[in-house]
């Protein structure tokens, strides 16, 4: 029997989640919301999406329109087993309430508290406090690359430190910003350090800024270390850490430009880079300290993460079976 999955709120993160719950063989897309009928809705439609009404007050958009809805999030909430709430951050929380009445497990997304769900997850850093869960939280994009690397190398740590650099927008956002400026984060730490720790017990601070890109997120990530280790041995851990790929600038990897270029050369579907990306050359040890830096590609780095959760919810597979299966189905590299 294949899981059913709705998608309420098909922006940014929801449309790839749709669209990775498309390729897999133990699940299938009952249908997605949308507020209003604009060129999404109508490509969904092309692509054979059922698409509901967000709620009834949104049904005379697409009667004036006369753009045929399968029904409103209600009815779509009957139809499924598992609703990804994929609303802006916020709203998740404010929709629990409907997914409970009609008894569907619920995946909530970052921009929601850690309080929303009984777990917050990263696939291969707790996929098992998931199984058989109702309501899971997957971490926003910082926060899961933060924790892909880091739980590779927990045994090391003492205390993290990152600065995260964020970008402003999505590509599609014409309204956010800053365009000229560099924006701090001044409350210190910024959310990504207890958010990690809503999944892997590490010390951890951070500080965040937001800058002029619309690209991807880069982190700086400085370890105090717990016991010794060679720069050498953490390129071999992320070299073998799934979902992390290490990049050289040697190779002409010089900025996040090329390595959205890199997954545009491999036509991924929206140019997705859904590993995070490690500079080689940054990985170094000076004097009990690891420094490295990576990027995030801030819109597709969850959405494998959102299908493994689904998964475990469902105690369908075993961590490591889901990975594999999710992986292979999206062509992750590794
Ligand atoms: N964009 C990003 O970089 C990432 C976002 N997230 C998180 O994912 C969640 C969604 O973010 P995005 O996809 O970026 O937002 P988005 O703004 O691109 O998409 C949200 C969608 O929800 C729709 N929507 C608005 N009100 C709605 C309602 N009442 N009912 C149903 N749908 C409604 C919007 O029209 C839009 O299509 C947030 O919690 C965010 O923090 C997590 C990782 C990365
Ligand atoms: O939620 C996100 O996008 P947003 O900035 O549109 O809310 C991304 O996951 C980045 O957010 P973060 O920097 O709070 O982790």
């Amino acid at each position: 029997m294949k899981v059913k999955v709705g998608v309420n709120g098909y922006g940014t993160i929801g449309k790839r989640v749709a669209y990775a719950v498309t390729k897999q063989d133990d699940m299938e897309l009952t249908g997605v919301t949308k507020t209003k009928p604009d060129f999404e809705a109508y490509r969904a439609m092309e692509l054979g999406i059922p698409v509901y009404a967000a709620s009834e007050e949104f049904l005379p958009r697409f009667e004036k329109a006369g753009f045929d809805v399968a029904g409103t999030l209600r009815d779509l909430l009957n139809e499924v087993d598992v609703i990804v709430d994929a609303t802006p951050g916020g709203m998740g929380a404010k929709n629990k309430a409907l997914y409970e009445k009609a008894g569907v497990k619920a995946i909530f997304q970052g921009g929601e508290k850690a309080t929303t769900a009984e777990v917050s997850f990263v696939a291969q850093a707790n996929y098992e406090k998931a199984l058989g869960k109702d309501y899971v939280r997957v971490v926003s994009c910082n926060t899961t690359g933060l924790t892909r690397t880091l739980s590779a190398i927990q045994e090391y740590i003492d205390y993290v430190y990152a600065v995260m650099i964020r970008r402003a927008a999505d590509p599609n956002d014409a309204k956010r910003g800053p365009v000229n400026a560099i924006t701090p984060s001044v409350a210190v730490p910024s959310h990504h350090g207890p958010d990690v720790q809503t999944v892997i017990p590490i010390n951890i601070e951070t500080s965040a800024f937001v800058v002029p890109t619309t690209l991807m997120h880069v982190h700086s990530v400085m370890v105090e270390l717990k016991k010794p280790v060679e720069a050498e041995d953490v390129v071999d851990i992320f070299e073998n850490t799934t979902r992390v790929l290490l990049f050289e600038k040697e190779n002409g990897f010089d900025s996040t430009a090329q390595l959205i270029e890199f997954a545009r050369d491999l036509h991924r579907e929206w140019n997705n880079l859904y590993e995070i990306a490690v500079w080689k050359e940054s990985v170094s040890v000076r004097n009990g300290r690891l420094f490295y830096i990576q990027a995030v590609h801030q819109e597709s780095d969850v959405v494998p993460e959102n299908i493994d959760a689904i998964r475990a919810m469902f105690e369908m597979a075993e961590k490591w079976e889901s990975i594999k299966k999710t992986n292979e189905s999206l062509g992750v590299l590794k």
